[in-house]
């Protein structure tokens, strides 16, 4: 049972979290683990502090002992791979000196570190030393790529640090850019400074933007590109200036229980990208709440989170605060008596409309539609594209007649989609013009030569053409072939491209997937049948021939989107549409991997 489990795991994104314990659950590690399962990744955590603390406060604290420490950390770099760190409550020199140490191990040079300077809790308790603070600068930011202080955080490490600069605590944008870019001198890559203490009305933050440069209406206005924002463009001191805003309806109905009167307030946070010379401002409504007990330890393990995607820093950072503002509007306010924590599990019960975006696929400027709405189906995109049945062909440890049963339900499945494509060529709509005719009647004739590799890879088992031409067609298959085909009817062009569009781009992720995953394991023996039947269909997949498809689909789409750009509501429904295509995917392959349990009933 063991090893047949192990044989079929497909890790998610593997996130360590180096941080204090609160037992109340809102922050420390507890916060940490509950975002990262929430975001689609494996959490791990390292303990750097016991803490006695609830929503009223810290009342005792025991550091975790050097050693031991130390070997916590050992004991993972020995084992596993680790794709992105977050680093929280530090406690004590002896920690930091420790941490540092450890942070030498060649295996974990390239891991991301996002490390979140806490230093008092929100209720007034010390969880960093004082004397500790010098050591975090000259020890741990040079290793930081990302930091994410607040605003008096960024003053304090500033004054430590001896800068020259001068920041006044009056959330002033600024000071807020001002620290964000001083930060970066010493170590940290990016920084992140959290304005969330100084709340704006939003006419002054406007006139604040105005007095930098940046005006609200007018030229440097870009159309919100599938962004779930509204986005700006200007420049700061010589330093090119981003302002997105979340704060303008519509995007600001996100947080369904926030204020919805003309002025909620508006807070603002500012990114600094050392690596590009970018200022990015991210202003968003302010959530009237009493449940932000862990707000901090939250948004910096959704940043480690996200950034083991390959979406922009710009779009993680984005997708990050819109995760953290969702949990803290549905926070658990009578959780206790004192400040409630965030909700962190919101993310996963039903999504609203307007998720931000984050790119693990394709890049996030040149295809604004298919990044959209991958990154707002990432976790099931993952449970799709590292399904255990794929995850069963990197070492060919699938059973044979799950494969075989896949295959077959396939074929049936390939031959509904060409009719699919065949109809959408031939349906007169608006839309219906030669160049789209052709193009669909061209992934038709795709599907027929898609076919054909099932063919030639059954004829090696003895299953004949004729054989699966008379397969009797599984639940699953009905389902998804149904429904891609009712959309294809009732739906427009864009709406049958993201009914079909998992498949064509998840084929080509898993093909993609499953050819690094056997590079990272060596040679492969690929002597038996069924390993050269596996093989061969991870070629197909993985192939240029292929992926160039893939590449098409993707334009196609872009094309489509571009030439009539969806509205949010129209977005949404595209969404709706690519979510439950993924989920009858995944249904197609949950069926094949228990086709022992389905041979009763169907003949094979
Ligand atoms: C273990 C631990 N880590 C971090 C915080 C800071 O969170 P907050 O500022 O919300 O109190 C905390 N209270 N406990």
């Amino acid at each position: 049972m063991t090893s047949q489990r192990k044989a079929f795991t497909a890790s998610p994104p593997r996130i360590l979290s180096i941080a204090g314990s609160d037992p109340s659950g809102g922050a420390g590690i507890q916060a940490d683990l509950k975002t990262i399962a929430s975001l689609g990744c494996y959490g791990m955590c390292a303990l750097t502090a016991l803490t006695a603390q609830n929503t009223k406060g810290v009342s005792e604290i025991h550091i975790t002992p050097t050693d031991f420490f130390r070997s916590q950390l050992q004991t993972l770099w020995e084992d596993i791979e680790i794709d992105a760190i977050k680093i929280g409550m530090l406690g004590n020199r002896e920690i930091i000196n420790a941490l540092h140490e450890e942070l030498k191990d060649r295996r974990i040079q390239n891991v991301p570190i996002v490390i979140d300077p806490v230093m008092v809790s929100t209720s007034g308790s010390l969880l960093l030393t004082h004397d500790s603070i010098n050591d975090l600068i000259k020890l741990l930011l040079p290793k930081c790529y990302l930091l994410t202080p607040n605003l008096p955080e960024a003053k304090q490490l500033l004054e430590h640090a001896k800068s020259s600069i001068r920041i006044e605590n009056d959330g002033n944008l600024a000071n807020l850019m001002l620290a964000a870019h001083h930060l970066t001198s010493l170590g940290p890559k990016v920084a992140l400074v959290k304005g969330g203490h100084h709340i704006w009305k939003r006419s002054q933050l406007e006139a604040n933007l105005k007095e930098i440069g940046i005006s609200v209406e007018g030229e440097n206005v870009e159309e919100e590109k599938y962004l779930g924002a509204e986005v700006l463009q200007g420049s700061w001191q010589s330093h090119k200036l981003i302002v997105v805003r979340t704060d303008l309806e519509p995007y600001a109905d996100v947080l369904s229980s926030g204020r919805h009167d003309q002025d909620p307030g508006t807070v603002a946070d500012v990114l600094y990208d050392s690596i590009k010379d970018q200022l990015t401002i991210f202003v968003k409504p302010h959530v009237q709440s009493q449940t932000t007990h862990g707000t901090g330890c939250t948004l910096s393990s959704a940043l480690a989170s996200n950034l083991t995607s390959s979406a922009s820093l710009t779009s993680v950072v984005h997708t990050s605060i819109q995760y953290v503002q969702r949990c803290i509007s549905r926070g658990l306010s009578d959780l206790g008596r004192g400040v409630g924590p965030l909700n962190h599990l919101c993310g996963i019960q039903p999504r609203p409309i307007l998720q931000p975006i984050d790119v693990p696929l394709c890049d996030s400027e040149r295809f604004p539609l298919c990044s959209r709405l991958i990154s707002c189906s990432l976790p099931i995109w993952r449970a799709f594209t590292q399904h255990p049945f794929v995850a069963g062909l990197v070492g060919y440890t699938l059973p044979r007649e799950s494969f075989i049963y896949f295959l077959k339900q396939d074929y049936l499945f390939l031959k509904h989609y060409a009719r699919v494509w065949a109809s959408g060529a031939s349906s007169f709509t608006v839309g219906s013009t030669f160049e789209r005719i052709a193009t669909f009647a061209g992934i038709a004739a795709e599907m027929a030569s898609e076919a054909d590799n099932h063919v030639k890879i059954c004829q090696r088992w003895g299953i004949s053409r004729d054989q699966l031409e008379t397969t009797v067609e599984s639940s699953a298959t009905l389902a998804y072939t149904r429904y891609v085909l009712d959309v294809s009817r009732s739906g427009d062009a864009l709406e049958l491209l993201a009914a079909t569009g998992p498949c064509l781009l998840g084929y080509g992720e898993a093909g993609r997937w499953i050819k690094k995953e056997q590079s990272k394991r060596g040679a492969l023996d690929r002597s038996s049948e069924q390993a050269a039947a596996f093989q061969d269909w991870v070629e197909y997949y993985a192939g240029e021939e292929f992926q160039k498809i893939v590449r098409d689909g993707i334009q196609n789409m872009e094309k489509y989107a571009a030439n009539d750009p969806p509205s949010l509501k129209r977005t949404a429904n595209l969404q709706r549409i690519w979510d439950a295509a993924i989920r009858l995917e995944i249904g197609m392959w949950d069926e094949a991997l228990n086709t022992q349990l389905r041979r009763d009933v169907l003949s094979s």
